[in-house]
């Protein structure tokens, strides 16, 4: 088949599991319909990625890259099929303005204990200290989660009144891991909760969070724990990501927030779109929020839920439920668990849930490109 011709069906994507400085992992296999799913070093799912992981010593390994399964049966990069045509895969306008770079990634992440408090750089920063077009401001809808140790799912988000980045490099440099973490809000989450976590933006993912992430493409993680709290040794590099310990605090933004602030500018409030006895359509993300990709629910009950035909591509996710999706040349069997690409040259797209089985997709979309 030619490669165009790929680009007017879903594209089923396959299981990419990405090694990071924590564990986990356990409750994205149990979702993936594993009877006993296993916590590992390899915590995350990255989905229709095009990104390269950043992990020190495994430079060697080509990690983080979304391979295809093609329906006859062979494999493919999603990145090489895109580079083939890209305004007919991410859509003309995307193309005329991202080239073949679809602006986006999505991930699953599963954390059997804390990651690092650490930040991410803005678009600013990103440019002037790693020359990229994209920070990694991010974006978490909470799926699900569990207790560990006996503490419940929860995130440290945000400065406390009070910080200064004279104090910040002064806890930094005494490694004063306690005063780190007391000098973030500590959020209780729960399924269904929105958080937008922009570039500059002091975090870290609390034990026990199984949440599905989108993000600018890139993997610029900037680190101040020198020790995980499992007491694994973070490498200088995977702290200032080569920029330097001076750099990496021009990472941060040094705004201060009461919890009060965080949760009314920071955890989003989904919006109803839609709804009828057939299906709902939550909006969990738009583009009024961040101009760098949106989000939304679909939960379908009965009939078959038809998607507004755009010119751009969609990345969808299988929350929970199964049901098949139609198009105009193929159907596609899906089941929770399951992430397929949608190109942009797909035609007549609808789907439908196994009777008594509701199905939720979460539809992820990429930068705005007139933005
Ligand atoms: O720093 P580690 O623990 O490896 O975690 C890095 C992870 O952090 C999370 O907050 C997200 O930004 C993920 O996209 C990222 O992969």
């Amino acid at each position: 088949m030619e490669q165009s011709a790929w680009s007017r069906q879903p594209l089923k994507l396959s299981a990419n599991r990405v090694w990071r400085t924590y564990t986990g992992g356990r409750l994205i296999e149990e979702w993936q319909g594993q009877e006993r799913g296993q916590d590992s070093m390899l915590p995350e799912e990255w989905i229709a990625s095009v990104v390269r992981a950043r992990n020190a010593g495994r430079e060697h390994l080509v990690e983080g890259l979304s391979t295809v399964e093609l329906s006859d049966g062979r494999k493919a990069l999603l990145q090489d099929l895109i580079q083939s045509e890209p305004a007919k895969f991410l859509g003309e306008q995307h193309a005329a303005a991202f080239g073949g770079e679809p602006g986006v990634l999505v991930k699953a992440l599963d954390s059997a204990e804390r990651l690092t408090i650490q930040v991410h750089p803005d678009r600013a920063a990103a440019k002037s200290i790693f020359g990229s077009p994209f920070g990694k401001t991010e974006a978490w809808y909470i799926l699900g989660g569990r207790e560990i140790d006996g503490e419940a799912p929860y995130i440290l988000y945000g400065f406390k009144p009070g910080m200064t980045r004279e104090r910040w490099e002064k806890l930094f440099w005494d490694q004063d891991i306690p005063g780190m973490m007391e000098a973030l809000h500590k959020i209780p989450v729960e399924p269904g909760q929105v958080f937008i976590v922009e570039g500059g933006m002091p975090h870290a993912i609390g034990s026990g969070c199984f949440l599905i992430e989108i993000q600018e493409p890139t993997d610029y993680t900037i680190r101040v724990e020198r020790t995980t709290p499992a007491g694994r040794e973070i490498p200088e590099f995977m702290c200032h990501q080569g920029a330097g310990f001076e750099k990496m605090f021009d990472c941060f933004k040094y705004n201060t927030y009461t919890l009060e602030e965080v949760l009314t500018n920071y955890r989003l409030e989904p919006k109803v779109l839609h709804h009828s006895d057939g299906y709902t359509e939550r909006a969990l993300i738009t583009y009024g929020t961040t101009a760098y990709f949106a989000l939304s629910a679909i939960n379908i009950r009965s009939g078959s839920y038809r998607f507004v035909e755009e010119d751009r591509f969609s990345i969808l996710i299988a929350a929970a439920g199964s049901g098949r999706l139609a198009w105009e040349e193929g159907e596609l069997e899906i089941r929770q668990g399951d992430q397929i690409f949608v190109p942009a040259s797909v035609t007549s797209l609808s789907c439908s849930a196994t009777p008594g089985e509701p199905l939720q997709l979460l539809q992820c979309l990429p930068p705005d490109a007139r933005a």
